[in-house]
């Protein structure tokens, strides 16, 4: 070797010893692996010390737990163009099968010394950011679920009802399906909170609200509406249906009884029921107006009692 031989070989040692150190001075995994035989070219220390030494094994085997083959999810095929040149950067999220970690990788072909493509992957731990998302996006569903609920009863609210009713009565309208509103409120409610507290009236209209649910099938939407007043929307349900459901919850609810402070408590409901099958002529206000307007028919009718 000639002396300017000698020292360019000293020199490339040198760089190669300072990339190397750089490499394995990194908070982020590196490898390169032969995108054919999974072959793991290099394995930098971070990626020693989370999964262990490669000691010939591939990168599937390495990286993954329980794999028999190449993972069904390696991001190899998205890194090629349809003229078998590297597509450029691929950059993905995964959840680590050996240590559970989220890992924000970055994937790539690059030309290796010899010439052939290899994979070069750089992953980054997003565990920290990925639980920070979850706990945010659990936060937002709690949040949306309490501004939907009644925190009394736990039934949709007012908000929540027209909400759900009007996502509702579009789709019916879509379907050519007919769809029932059923209103009641508590008949003579006041008196209740007067003779036994309001804690005691708060109890009783738990309870209703629990034999009511019972009366009901899945995907009718009921709600308390405010103070006493409660109502369900029906969807896919005639008014002959409609009726025979409200005298269902009508007859439940005359027949609670709620115990509070070792005293039996009564209480019955007025209930107002209206159908529509053309819903491009009504809203669901007008379904309300028109079955609160029936419930009012029904107090005056001496109560506890069902006007369809
Ligand atoms: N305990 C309790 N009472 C409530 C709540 N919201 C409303 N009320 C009471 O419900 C009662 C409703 O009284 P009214 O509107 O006179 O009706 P009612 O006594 O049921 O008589 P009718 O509807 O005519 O049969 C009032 O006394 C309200 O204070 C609540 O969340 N808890």
């Amino acid at each position: 070797m000639s002396e300017h031989e000698t020292s360019e070989h000293d020199s490339n040692e040198a760089n190669y010893s300072a990339i190397t150190t750089i490499l394995n001075s990194l908070d982020a995994l590196v490898y390169v692996a032969d995108i054919d035989t999974h072959e793991l070219l290099f394995f930098n220390d971070y990626g020693q010390t989370q999964w262990g030494a490669p000691e010939g094994r591939r990168c599937w085997e390495v990286l993954q737990k329980g794999q028999q083959n190449p993972c069904e999810f390696c991001t190899n095929p998205k890194l090629v163009n349809e003229h078998g040149e590297p597509s450029g950067v691929y950059v993905w999220e995964f959840q680590n099968t050996h240590n559970g970690s989220w890992y924000q990788c970055r994937d790539q072909l690059i030309k290796w010394p010899d010439g052939r493509l290899v994979r070069i992957e750089i992953a980054t731990d997003i565990t920290e950011r990925k639980l920070m998302e979850q706990e945010l996006h659990e936060a937002k569903v709690l949040a949306e679920k309490a501004a939907d609920t009644d925190v009394l009863t736990g039934l949709n609210n007012r908000r929540s009802f027209f909400k759900r009713g009007n996502e509702i009565i579009s789709d019916s309208n879509l379907r050519h399906h007919p769809i029932s509103v059923i209103m009641f409120d508590l008949d003579y409610f006041k008196q209740i909170n007067d003779d036994f507290g309001h804690d005691a009236g708060d109890e009783v209209l738990i309870d209703i609200s629990h034999a009511a649910v019972k009366a009901l099938r899945q995907d009718d939407i009921f709600a308390r509406l405010g103070g006493e007043e409660f109502a369900v929307l029906l969807p896919n349900t005639n008014h002959l249906q409609a009726i025979e459901l409200a005298e269902l919850i009508r007859k439940a609810l005359d027949e609670n009884i709620t115990i509070y402070n070792n005293e039996k408590i009564s209480c019955t409901a007025s209930f107002g029921v209206s159908s529509k099958l053309d819903l491009s002529k009504t809203s669901l206000k007008e379904l309300i107006s028109e079955a609160d307007k029936k419930l009012y028919r029904a107090k005056n009718n001496g109560r506890n009692t069902v006007i369809g």
